[in-house]
C-alpha cells in the first residue's frame, strides 16, 4: 500500500530521536496531556470506524516497528466523526514500546507513561488521493493512540504476535490477511482527547490530527515480551539489536490546546 512502501523508516535510527530540524516545528508529537488543562468540547462527536478485515495485507519489519498494512485504494476501512470533518482512510497500525514496561509511551497522560502505544494510521480521502500528498499536509493525516497496559492476554492481538517471529529483521515481510484492526479498540470510543500535531517518525511532517483515547487496552506480559524480541538490524548486520524503545521524546505543546469529548 502507499502508506508506507515510499516510507521506508529503515534509514531512521533510534538514536536520531534529538531535535531534528523541522519546518516551523510548532506542532510537533508526542506531547504529554496534562488533563486538567484539557478543554471540554462539546462538538466533538464518537469516533466512527469502518474496518473491513478483507483489506488487511500484510505485516512488515520497517527498521523501527513492525506495520500491518491495509488496502487504501479503496474507501473499505475509514474513520469519520470525532474530530475530523472528512473522511479518512486506514492505511496501517503499528505500535511504540519500551524495554521495560515501565516505559515505552509515546504519549503520556499527566506525564505517566504506558508500555507501549497503538497507533492506527490514516489519511484524508476525501481531500488527497494518495497518502504521500496527505502526509504532507495540514489536515491530510488522523492517526488514533491507544494506551496498552499489562495485564489479561488479548485474544484479538494473539494472532498478530504469533506472526512477529517470521518478521523478526528489517525488511521482513508476510502475508498477514482477515485481521480486524477494530478488535484494539478500547470498548469506550468516545472518550478521547484530540490535538494538531506531527508524524513522531520522519518526515514529522506536521500533518497529523491525533485522537487519544481515553481508554487502554490490556495485553499480557508475554505478548508484549514478543514485541520486544523483533530486532531493529537486517539479518545481514553482524550486530543484532533489539527493537526496543522506539518512542519519540516528548515535544512543546507550544501553545496548543488540547480539546476532550468528554467531561
Ligand atoms: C511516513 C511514514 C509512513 S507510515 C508511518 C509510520 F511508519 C510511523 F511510524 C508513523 S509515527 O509517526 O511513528 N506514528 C504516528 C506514522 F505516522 C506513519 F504514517
Ligand atoms: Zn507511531
Amino acid at each position: 500500500t502507499a502508506c508506507s512502501s515510499k516510507y521506508v523508516l529503515s534509514q531512521m535510527h533510534p538514536m536520531w530521536q534529538g531535535p531534528l530540524a523541522v519546518p516551523g516545528g510548532d506542532r510537533q508529537s508526542p506531547i504529554d496531556i496534562v488533563v486538567r488543562k484539557s478543554i471540554f468540547d462539546s462538538e466533538l462527536k464518537p469516533l466512527v470506524t469502518k474496518y473491513d478485515p478483507q483489506t488487511c495485507q500484510q505485516i512488515w519489519n520497517n527498521g523501527y516497528s513492525f506495520l500491518v498494512e491495509y488496502d487504501d485504494t479503496t474507501d473499505k476501512s475509514t474513520l469519520q466523526g470525532g474530530p475530523l470533518q472528512d473522511k479518512f482512510r486506514l492505511c496501517q497500525f503499528h505500535f511504540h514500546w519500551g524495554e521495560t514496561n515501565s516505559w515505552g509511551s509515546e504519549h503520556t497522560l499527566d506525564k505517566r507513561l504506558f508500555p507501549a502505544e497503538l497507533h492506527l494510521v490514516h489519511w484524508n480521502s476525501d481531500k488527497y488521493s494518495l497518502f504521500e500528498e496527505a502526509v504532507m499536509e495540514d489536515n491530510g493525516l488522523a492517526v488514533i493512540g491507544v494506551f496498552l497496559k499489562v495485564g489479561k492476554r488479548h485474544e484479538g492481538l494473539q494472532k498478530l504476535v504469533d506472526a512477529l517471529p517470521a518478521i523478526r529483521h528489517k525488511g521482513s515481510v508476510v502475508e498477514f490477511t482477515r485481521f480486524d484492526p477494530g478488535c484494539l479498540l478500547p470498548s469506550n470510543t468516545e472518550d478521547y482527547w484530540t490535538y494538531h500535531g506531527s508524524l513522531t517518525t520522519p518526515p514529522l511532517t506536521e500533518s497529523v490530527t491525533w485522537i487519544i483515547m481515553k481508554q487502554h487496552i490490556e495485553v499480557s506480559h508475554d505478548q508484549l515480551a514478543v514485541f520486544r524480541s523483533l530486532l531493529f538490524t537486517s539479518a545481514e548486520e553482524d550486530v543484532q539489536k533489539s527493537m526496543v524503545n522506539n518512542f519519540r521524546v516528548q515535544q512543546p505543546l507550544r501553545g496548543r490546546a488540547v480539546r476532550s469529548s468528554f467531561t
